[in-house]
């Protein structure tokens, strides 16, 4: 598809976001023995590469792969596992770091998935929420901002795998 970006979210505000989401996270775990962070993969890879270096403690990271976009623009609501974690997180204080809430079919899946592992605690952190386009209805604990329904981009976050590696946040434009 033919289309122009337009940044909506700078570096530096991701910047602002990072720090208030560490220090809400930081408040909230501040008696844990062991937080476990697990990423989905792709799209969090950045986030959770500048979330997890904000956080106190004992802190270990694991990823998830699992995708349910392709190259398209709408879920597929098929929220396929590529790759599972490797921890064990019976008992554990776990927390998902997720770059974008659309849908919520794919956190719905995976919560449902690791809820079966009997962890302490689960809670889900997301950078960016678009709550417009929710179709299964999801709890989230830490949310950096609320945004409007546009395709967005950057921050690890792509279209058809391009845009990943931009520092700030745009929306995709599609043109005739
Ligand atoms: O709430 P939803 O409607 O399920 O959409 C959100 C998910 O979609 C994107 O991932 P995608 O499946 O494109 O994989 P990727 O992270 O590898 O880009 C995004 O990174 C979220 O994980
Ligand atoms: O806005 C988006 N951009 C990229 N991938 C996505 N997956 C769900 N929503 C989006
Ligand atoms: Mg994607």
């Amino acid at each position: 598809m033919k289309h122009t970006i337009e940044e909506m979210i700078s570096t530096a505000e991701i910047e602002t976001m990072l720090d208030r989401l560490a220090d809400e996270i930081n408040e909230h775990y501040k008696e844990h023995k062991r937080l476990l962070m697990v990423g989905l993969l792709k799209g969090s890879a950045v986030f959770m590469a500048d979330l997890c270096r904000r956080i106190r403690g004992h802190v270990e990271i694991d990823f998830m792969a699992v995708s349910s976009y392709g190259n398209k623009m709408t879920s597929s609501r098929d929220v396929r596992i590529l790759k599972d974690i490797d921890s064990d997180i019976a008992g554990r204080d776990v927390l998902i770091v997720e770059d974008l809430i659309d849908s919520g079919n794919t956190l719905n899946k995976v919560k449902e998935m690791l809820m079966l592992r009997s962890p302490k605690s689960l809670a889900i952190c997301t950078l960016l929420d678009k709550p417009e386009r929710r179709e299964v209805n999801v709890h989230v604990d830490f949310i950096g901002k609320t945004i409007p329904d546009e395709f967005i981009v950057g921050y690890g976050i792509d279209y058809a795998e391009q845009y990943r590696n931009l520092s700030y946040i745009a929306k995709v434009i599609p043109q005739e």
